[in-house]
């Protein structure tokens, strides 16, 4: 499915900026075309991803009889004469249990052959040097394939892999997973811009890298790099030119400034514009290009605008190429409290908690402030000319 360019001049300006929510729908849209390539990774690369494949037992579960229990493992009735040890990791040398013979045995330790049940040590008795106690036919235990056969399918394909799914894949024998996990690289551009230090005097800490790595995570991609470059031209045109990633976000440079490249350097590369401009507050001036299979995101310098743009086009787009359900979306809706005027063309997002199942703004929520930001649970979507007491929210991460 082709996707409609922008509605604007192409990189050009905010002419004709898209609405939110097409906005939304345009970055899900082709995050759907660009589908994240499946990739083989190790299990400590693979958390985030989205399984391309069903997860199989590649061994059954557990993959030995072993002990449940620390105690006996006993053959036949008792009492049971002991013939050795067995603790978890060491070899079981062959050891076959007779009738009336025991092992003493570790949790997880393997059972000799001939094992029936394992006595724990709080129902065994062994005063005058033999194993006494009742035994029950297979108790404390787990036999071979009990819970999960060889080749059986534990998890589809489409599951999201959390860190339990790795576990379960290493128990299962896997070393690495196939997935969709979109790679996304951050340029943070501005020669104002420090990575340390107190703020003041011209100087402004950069608070868009440091949110990037959770939200990325957040919506099922995986940060490969976050860069700093100054203000020019070329640093920004070699620096998004250079490949690598499935998506680049361009943090700045958005706007119309003697110093804003974005969209120039991006018009040199031959990219397509699919948004150029939204039509909300904060947030405006962010974009939407492809090139290839690449897709390029531009997030305005001011940060909670950044982060505004961030769950309307970097969010959906990356959900969107791994398979995964938008986390920013809410369903239904909630009133809104407080004294919240629309714009007549622009849809509005405030920074709101809820209390008692209504939307209270939380204030601090300018576009260059992330104070509300942090205090808040998601924002309030306040449509172009609302009037009413109800708001769609778009969650936080
Ligand atoms: N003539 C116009 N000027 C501006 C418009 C406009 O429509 N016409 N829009 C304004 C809006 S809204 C925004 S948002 C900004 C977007 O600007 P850029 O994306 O080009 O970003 P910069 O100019 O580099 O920076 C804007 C502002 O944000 C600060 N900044 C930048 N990066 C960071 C960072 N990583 N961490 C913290 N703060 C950052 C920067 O110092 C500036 O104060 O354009 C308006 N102008
Ligand atoms: O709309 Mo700008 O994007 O307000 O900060």
């Amino acid at each position: 499915m082709d996707i409609p360019v922008a509605d604007g001049s192409a990189c050009g300006g905010h002419r004709g900026a898209t609405s939110w929510a097409r906005a939304r729908e345009r970055a899900r849209r082709l995050g759907e075309e660009l589908r994240s390539p499946v990739r083989d990774l190790p299990l400590e690369r693979a958390l985030g991803g989205v399984l391309a494949a069903d997860l199989r037992a590649l061994v059954g579960s557990p993959a030995f009889d072993a002990s449940a229990m620390d105690g006996f493992a006993v053959a036949g009735e008792g009492p049971w004469t002991p013939v050795g040890t067995q603790l978890a990791g060491t070899p079981v040398a062959g050891l076959c249990l007779a009738e009336g013979e025991a092992v003493e045995i570790a949790t997880g330790a393997r059972v000799p052959k001939g094992t029936e049940a394992v006595l724990p040590y709080e129902l065994a008795g062994t005063a005058d040097g033999r194993v006494r106690g009742e035994a029950h036919r297979g108790r404390h235990v787990r036999w071979a394939g009990e819970e999960t056969a060889p080749g059986e399918t534990v998890l589809e394909a489409g599951t999201e892999v959390a860190p339990a799914v790795l576990g379960l894949a290493a128990s299962l024998g896997h070393d690495s997973l196939p997935v969709r996990l979109p790679t996304v690289s951050v340029l943070v551009t501005g020669d104002e811009i420090a990575t340390g230090g107190l703020p003041g005097e011209g100087v402004v800490r950069d608070a868009i890298g440091p949110l990037m790595p959770g939200l990325v995570a957040w919506a099922g991609g995986h940060l490969e790099s976050s860069r700093v470059l100054g203000d020019g031209y070329r640093d920004l045109d070699e620096a998004l030119t250079a490949g690598g990633t499935d998506v680049v976000v361009v943090c700045g440079s958005s706007s119309k400034g003697p110093a804003d490249h974005l969209r120039g350097v991006l018009r040199e590369a031959g990219a397509q514009p699919v948004v150029d401009g939204v039509a909300c507050r904060p947030g405006h001036p962010q974009l939407l290009a492809r090139s290839g299979n690449t897709a390029f995101v531009g997030l305005p310098g001011n940060p909670n605008a950044a982060l505004v743009a961030s769950l309307t086009l970097l969010v959906p787009l990356l959900c969107a190429m791994s398979g995964r359900t938008d986390p920013a979306r809410a369903t239904g809706t909630v009133p809104l409290s407080g004294e919240v005027r629309s714009r007549p063309e622009d849809t509005r997002l405030v920074a709101v908690r809820l209390r008692e199942g209504r939307a209270e703004p939380v204030g601090h929520d300018r576009p260059g402030s992330l104070r509300g930001a942090a205090l808040a649970e998601a924002y309030a979507v306040v449509p172009p000319g609302w009037a009413g007491t109800e708001v769609e929210l778009l969650r936080l991460p």
